[in-house]
């Protein structure tokens, strides 16, 4: 057991103060890795909270939306100085409150730093179109307006780079914001938030309150002052979230889950397959909305492709993200350690076969974490929960299918659609998968997690609601467009 010395306590940040919650309740945030060890104390605000962080941005969008756009991306580069000087110290920490590895964690923070640089350079770039008007003597043109006041919610699996994809754009364009992060890692949340404060943002440009969801996040779907809400996380939050600010009028951007699947065909290099299945299904312990779980597998090369897998995953090194060996880490909370085990118990109880893994690994080492073994399960139908359901932890299903058309008609038999990956050396197949997979991300002889910060991000199906973000898809939710027509 870790004996905690001076646990420092975060505020909520609300028009340039850091603030304690009206509620005068904090909540602990600990290492998933050892609950032991608390990583810092966090605000369990209340509406009053939430509401001065509306009010503060609903204020501040006067004058920041006047600025250039050049302006709003300079501050962008100073906040991405800022995470650059403290990128070790802001990983750490998400390590230990979340469990992904260190180098994942680094890699990560990184990720936000380049993100932060793209949508600098994007305050530079054009934001409207000049169309012929049907009137020779007039002008008309778009150009493009914040939509005010953003709400951002996001989840704790990318703690760095969802709340920056999504902050980074909304500033550039013009918009104020409100984060809401999720409470698992909130102190993270709070050091990317000390990072534009260092920059010199203006007061109430951005604001962040910590909270539960149901009350910091329903607040957020109800609040009159909200203009859009991002966010990414559960289908079933998701949809709340939609709901409620359809219901008021507001605009809404949701990316949800995920049942992504990997076709390797009889023609793929297998060590390169086996390696990306490992790669997209158990990195960060499968806890991606973009993780491979589904693995269709051609007859001729299924058991080839079973033996090299298992000999790979029964190798990999479970323990706490910070030590160097450690390849994967804990799941990020009990909550989700509870879900992926019960999963696996449903696999077992529905008749797949266990082929490794399935249980908390034993040792002294793991008594304190929520630690999950890497789970692959073979005859595994396709109306099974372990088929259809986002598990959101390590664990593979192997489908083993005759042909191209069998693989593709399984994989789009889910409610999901958000990424998918096919290994094989045939340009035909790879049209097919490209025509036919139902699925936002298509990747030929790739892993299924692999997300680049300049392309759209989204999904189709019950994976979003059918926007996209990232690169300069962005700019589609984060402004309006006005169109101008222009007679002297
Ligand atoms: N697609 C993705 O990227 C992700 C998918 N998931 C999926 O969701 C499952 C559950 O994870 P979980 O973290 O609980 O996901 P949630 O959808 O519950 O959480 C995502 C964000 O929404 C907030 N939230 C929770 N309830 C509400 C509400 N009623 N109104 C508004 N906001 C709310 C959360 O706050 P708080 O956490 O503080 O309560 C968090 O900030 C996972 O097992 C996984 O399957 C999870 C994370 C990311
Ligand atoms: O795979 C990625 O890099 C991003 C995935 C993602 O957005 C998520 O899991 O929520």
């Amino acid at each position: 057991m870790t004996v905690q010395t001076q646990v420092k306590t975060y505020n909520n940040y609300i028009n340039g103060e850091w603030t304690p919650a009206s509620t005068g309740e904090v909540e602990k945030s600990m290492n998933p890795a050892n609950k032991y060890d608390i990583v810092g104390y966090i605000q369990k605000s209340g509406i009053e909270d939430l509401d001065k962080a509306v009010t503060a941005a609903k204020k501040a969008q006067v004058l920041w939306r006047k600025l250039s756009g050049p302006a709003r991306g300079e501050y962008l580069y100073k906040i991405a100085n800022a995470l650059e000087r403290r990128l070790d110290e802001i990983a750490e920490t998400m390590t230990r409150e979340m469990g992904k590895t260190y180098p994942e964690a680094k890699g990560e923070t990184a990720r936000g730093i380049a993100i932060l640089h793209y949508y600098a350079g994007e305050g530079m770039r054009k934001i409207g179109d000049v169309i012929p008007s049907s009137d020779s003597e007039a002008l008309m043109f778009t150009t493009r307006v914040p939509i005010g006041v953003v709400g951002v919610i996001t989840p704790w699996n990318f703690p760095v780079a969802i709340p920056i994809w999504k902050m980074a754009p909304a500033l550039v364009y013009g918009n104020t914001l409100v984060l809401k992060p999720a409470q698992e890692t909130a102190v993270t949340a709070a050091k990317i938030i000390e990072c534009m404060d260092e920059a010199g943002l203006p007061a109430g440009v951005v604001n962040m309150v910590t909270g539960s969801g149901s009350v910091i996040g329903q607040g957020i779907i109800d609040h009159p002052d909200v203009n859009g809400i991002t966010f990414t996380g559960s289908n079933q939050v998701g949809k709340m979230v939609g709901q409620g600010a359809l219901a008021r009028g507001a605009k809404y951007q949701l990316e949800m889950g995920g049942k992504n699947p990997v076709l390797v065909l009889k023609d793929a290099d297998l060590d390169l397959a086996v390696d990306a299945t490992i790669s997209g299904g158990l990195r960060s312990t499968g806890q991606k909305c973009t993780a491979t779980s589904r693995v269709f597998v051609q007859s001729e090369i299924y058991d080839a492709f079973k033996e090299k897998l298992l000999a790979k995953v029964k190798q990999i090194k479970i323990g706490d993200g910070m030590h160097p060996d450690t390849w994967m880490g804990p799941c990020a909370s009990e909550s989700q350690l509870n879900t992926v085990l019960s999963y696996i118990q449903k696999g077992i109880e529905e008749g797949a076969t266990l082929l490794c893994g399935g249980g908390k690994p034993e040792g002294k080492e793991f008594e304190g974490g929520f630690f999950v073994e890497p789970t692959v399960f073979e005859n595994v139908s396709p109306s099974m929960t372990i088929a259809q359901e986002e598990i959101f932890g390590p664990v593979l299903a192997l489908i083993k299918v005759d042909t191209i058309e069998e693989a593709l008609k399984l994989a789009n038999d889910v409610q999901f659609g958000l990424s998918a990956s096919i290994f094989t050396k045939d340009i035909g197949n790879m049209l097919s998968f490209i025509n036919e997979i139902e699925a936002g991300l298509v990747r030929i002889n790739a892993e299924s997690a692999g997300v680049e910060l300049q392309a759209p991000f989204g999904g189709m199906k019950q994976s979003s609601s059918h926007s996209r973000e990232q690169g300069q898809a962005a700019i589609e939710f984060f402004t309006s467009i006005k169109t101008v027509f222009v007679k002297a």
